[in-house]
Parts: structure tokens; sequence; C-alpha cells
């Protein structure tokens, strides 16, 4: 048999627990699965074998790479990005740094709402060429999979202008794209004094979504001045009922109550969670409700509260960290920075940081078992890193370490390889 691929001299190989069902707790969460000194061959976009280096010399391949010792790991998994937009809110960092909290500037019609100006007024074909510039950047970190939500129209056809863009980003680009209908994201100027009638219309676009299978996921914006408790237990109930799995925005800024609704729900996950209660963090370990972290929107908001990580995992929550990718709180795609800060701000340990960008990511879009692993069958999606070892990653931080990214099987980055698009402008 003759290999697509064959990686050789691999310093370490995380292949992740990939035996263990649904996403990873306690003390699971700092375990890892360290293989040292393997090869590994890949043939029609799945891993065929793992082996000894000895091994490998007898295997045929069209194409081999020497990693020199190099870390390989399961390709990067970002499970919370707002990846389709159009415009940048750069203007917003003054007032922010004058005080103004990001509530506020959503109040006056700017933050969400001035995006969402930008994406009714953007064509789908710019949109697309945007989205996919921020997404080769994505790739470029070594994330190979990628969550999506919409949330930017916050009207039928914007809404699913956005939606569409990142079904095509999907069928076209190299990363992967899972959709998320994000339509409860904030109440529209001209909805301002009917939200129900608002949260209606929305719940009236979940059968074209269907149709059309737009997104797997419906998640709200729960907070303060955008959607109520009730509301957003009534408009998640109607998209369960109608068979979409729930996500939701919870205690981002002020202690609502989310991550209780999310684990009455069955939620499939929290995100943000920064002032959640410990009953929150009680109730979502009870049901299994994973906890979606996003420690960079803590830092650009300048938060001096960060989400208790430290408390939910000691109490047995399943923990993803994602880059929150957006143009107002969090403008980043470097889900490498990411692991810092959480190594930093949270003090998770770097092998619970490798367990939650990878198994704990794909659990928490869908993909639990299938993606964020390296096993035998399963899809090649891998990244060789300049680094030796596991814990130089969110170590040396602010910088690209990844080498070679790999997604199905195919080398979709090198280093080296500059493919920056203009389009990789805000603007
Ligand atoms: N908080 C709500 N949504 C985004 C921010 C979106 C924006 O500011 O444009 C978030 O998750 O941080
Ligand atoms: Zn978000």
């Amino acid at each position: 048999m003759k290999y697509d691929l064959i990686l050789e001299n691999i310093g370490q190989l995380l292949t992740m627990d990939y035996e263990k069902e649904g996403p990873l707790c306690g003390k699971d969460m700092n375990e890892l699965i360290v293989l040292e000194n393997k090869a590994l061959a890949i043939a029609d976009g799945r891993i065929a074998l793992i082996g000894s280096n000895e091994e490998a010399s007898e295997w045929k391949a069209e194409k081999r790479i020497d990693c020199e010792g190099r870390l390989v790991t399961p390709g990067l998994i970002d499970p919370h990005t707002h990846l389709v937009f159009a415009g940048s809110r750069e203007h917003e960092m003054g007032l922010k740094q004058q005080g103004v909290p990001y509530l506020e500037i959503l109040k006056q019609g700017g933050g969400i709402l001035s995006t969402v100006k930008a994406t009714r007024a953007a064509d789908e074909s710019d949109l697309f060429e945007k989205a996919s510039g921020h997404l080769d950047r994505m790739l470029s970190y070594g994330m190979t999979t990628v969550e999506a939500k919409s949330g930017y129209g916050l009207n039928a056809e914007t809404e699913l202008k956005q939606l569409r863009t990142a079904k095509k980003l999907n069928a076209e680009h190299a990363a992967e794209v899972v959709s998320t209908f994000l339509g409860a994201h904030a109440i529209p100027a001209e909805h301002k004094h009917q939200p129900d009638v608002f949260l209606e219309e929305m719940v009236q676009l979940l059968d074209v979504i269907e149709k059309e299978e737009l997104a797997q996921f419906v998640d709200i914006f729960c907070e303060t001045g955008v959607f109520t408790i009730e509301q957003s237990r009534v408009f998640l109930s109607k998209a369960k009922q109608k068979g979409f799995k729930v996500k939701i925005h919870a205690d981002e800024i002020d202690p609502l109550g989310g991550a209780e609704l999310a684990s009455e729900l069955g939620a499939v996950s929290a995100e943000h969670l920064v002032g959640t209660s410990d009953e929150g963090i009680k109730q979502m370990a009870e049901k299994g409700v994973i906890a979606c972290l996003l420690p960079g929107t803590s830092f650009y908001l300048s938060k001096p509260d960060h989400a208790k990580a430290r408390k939910m995992l000691d109490e047995g929550v399943a923990v993803t960290l994602a880059t929150d990718f957006n143009p107002g709180s969090c403008p980043t795609e470097n889900l490498q920075l990411i692991m810092a800060f959480a190594a930093v701000m949270y003090k998770m340990t770097t092998k619970e940081i490798w367990n939650a960008v990878t198994v704990n990511a794909a659990y928490a879009i869908g993909l639990g078992g299938i993606r964020g692993i390296i096993a035998p069958m399963k899809q090649a999606d891998l990244v060789i890193w300049d680094a030796g070892n596991y814990e130089y990653i969110p170590y040396h931080f602010g910088v690209n370490h990844a080498r070679t990214v790999i997604k199905k099987g195919d080398i979709v980055f090198e280093k080296g390889d500059h493919r920056e698009p203009s389009s990789l402008s805000f603007s």
C-alpha cells in the first residue's frame, strides 16, 4: 500500500484520549497522551497508521515530511466565533479607554448595532471575501475547524445572508465551518420597543434555516439591556422544539442566571460565564453543559473579573476555550494567544488547555469523537509545530508557532506561505 503522506521523526505526538466518550472533565481534563519519537501515515484524508520511525522506514508514500523532533497535535478547534461580518470598530477603542462600558456603547446604537448596519449593506460576495481572509489567518494559526455565529443581520434577509456565507465557506474554504444561528444577538433599532415581536420573527426563520441546513445550533445573547432570562428561555425552548441544539451567551457582563438556564434547557454549552454564580457552576457540572470560556474578551474589555475557570474545572465542568473572534469585544483570530491567556488568567494547566482546544471544543460544536483527536481512521486534521513539546505553545505567547497545517490529509498552510489577502483588513 502507498500512503499519501507520512510524518516521520515526530518529537511528541498528542493523540488525545480518543477512547473516552464525552467531553473531558475533572481529572481527565488534566491527562494527556504524549507519544514520543513516532511516525504517522495518512491515506484518503484519514489517519492510517501510527508507528515507530523504524516501522515507517518500510512504509511507502507519495510524500514524506521529516518533523525533526517537532510537536504534532490535532488541528485546533475554535468553538465560538462571529466570523462573518462587514466593517470594523476600531473607533470604539477610544470610547472604551475613556471608560464607556460595552453595553452603553450598544445602548447608544453603536457596538453590535454598528456592525449590523455595515453587514446589512454588504454584498454576499464581499462578506465571503472578508470572512475567507479571516479564515485563512485562523488556518495559519493551526485552527482547522471553527464555529461561526450569525447575528449581525437581525432581520431575515441579512441573517440568511450571513448563514449562507458561512455554509459556502464550509464548502469552499480549506477550513471547516460549523454554523450557529444567533439572530437573537441584539434588539434592532426598528424593534427597540418590541423585543418579543423581534424574537418571534427570528423563530419564524428557523424553518428555512432547517430546510437549507444553514445551522445546527441556536444561540441568544442573554444580558442586561439585550434579552432577559425569560425571553431566552422561551426563544431557546422554541428552537429546541424545532430540533436545534442550543447554546447561550450567558453571564458575560451581569450575572443574570444564564448558566442555570443553560442547565435547565440542556444546552450543549454556555459561553462567556464571567459572572456565573457558584450554583450555576454546580448545575452545569450536573447537567453536563460545556463551559466555553473566552479570556480574550475579558482581556480586551479590560474586565477586572474573569470566569472562575478553576472552580469550574475542580467541580467537574467540561471546559473549552475560544477566541470569540468578532469586531467589537475580541478582534483576534489567534487561538494560540487564547491558550496563553487561559494559563495566565485562569491558571489552567497546559494539559487542560490542550484538551480544551481539541477534544472538548469538538464536543461543543457537535463533532465530539470525530475531530480534535488523532486516531486510526479519523480525519487527518493536524498541526506540525515549530516547538519540541506541547508546553511551549501557551508559554511563548503572541507569536504563531504553527509550521505546517494539514486538513483532511492535505497541507493547507506552511510557514513562509504568506497567503494574506488584502481583505484581511477590517474595513
Ligand atoms: N457579547 C455578545 N457578542 C459578542 C460581541 C459581539 C460584538 O461586540 O460585535 C461576544 O460574544 O463577545
Ligand atoms: Zn460571542
